[in-house]
């Protein structure tokens, strides 16, 4: 089914979300249709490219819990803020599955907290961080938007592909975290937010400015899968 016809689909038709999406179409792709994505469908990722990853990841998620917290600071409203609580307390929830892998490979805590940070994990966490500094509410959820809501269609895509082994995938624990109902209505939430935020904050006059910051996201979140697969 083509993107954006999908009833399931994320964000309303018309809405902000959509139009950032199409605005970045081939970046987009490129992110949720990753050959490390392809791999993780197949089961064919090398266990090295996965390992690099998930510990680079579990890096990553301690900035965007940070760059959430700074949502929290800049939102409109108390419910808003709520909602971007609600976000953090995910986020370092899924740190603990993050070490709960680390932990199969021999590594605790402190061993993943002393690897360094790569420069595609800086430039991403830091960029967004610095999109939601410079700008207001609109501009930090557009930087966000595709991580969160990312996922959520890397999930579908995975669940999709006729390619997809689903019996015996050492992946498939990743996978059934961002396919679960409950992260899928996350994914949902966020592109909706994008779509009220665009109303309330004058999204169509920013578009060019916002179709900025949500593509280089987008290549940024290419690029830290690309990592992984780099290592292996
Ligand atoms: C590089 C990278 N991009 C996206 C996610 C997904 N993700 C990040 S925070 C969060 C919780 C909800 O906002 C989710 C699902 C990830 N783990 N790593």
């Amino acid at each position: 089914m083509p993107v954006g016809r999908d009833p399931g689909d994320f964000g309303a038709e018309g809405g902000l979300f959509r139009q950032l999406r199409a605005a970045s179409a081939g970046a987009w792709e490129a992110y949720v249709w990753h050959p490390f994505v392809q791999g993780l469908t197949d089961g064919t990722l090398p266990l090295p490219a996965f390992r690099h990853y998930l510990i680079q990841d579990y890096l990553f998620l301690i900035h965007f819990a940070r760059a959430e917290a700074l949502a929290v600071f800049k939102a409109e409203s108390l419910a808003a803020m709520r909602e971007k609580a609600a976000a953090i307390t995910a986020i370092l929830a899924e740190t603990e599955l993050h070490l709960r892998y680390c932990a199969e490979w021999g590594l605790d805590e402190a061993a993943v907290r002393a690897v360094p940070e790569t420069a595609e994990t800086v430039s991403y966490t830091r960029y967004v961080i610095d999109r939601g500094l410079a700008g207001d509410i609109l501009d930090l959820e557009v930087a966000l938007a595709p991580c969160t809501v990312g996922y959520g269609e890397v999930a579908r895509r995975i669940l999709a592909d006729p390619r997809r082994r689903a019996a015996g995938n050492p992946y498939q624990s990743w996978i059934d975290m961002y396919a679960s109902a409950d992260y899928q209505a996350l994914a949902r939430g966020a592109a909706a937010r994008i779509d009220a935020l665009g109303e309330s904050h004058g999204g169509t006059a920013r578009l060019a400015s916002l179709s900025a910051t949500f593509g280089e996201a987008a290549r940024l979140e290419a690029a830290f899968w690309q990592q992984g697969l780099d290592a292996a």
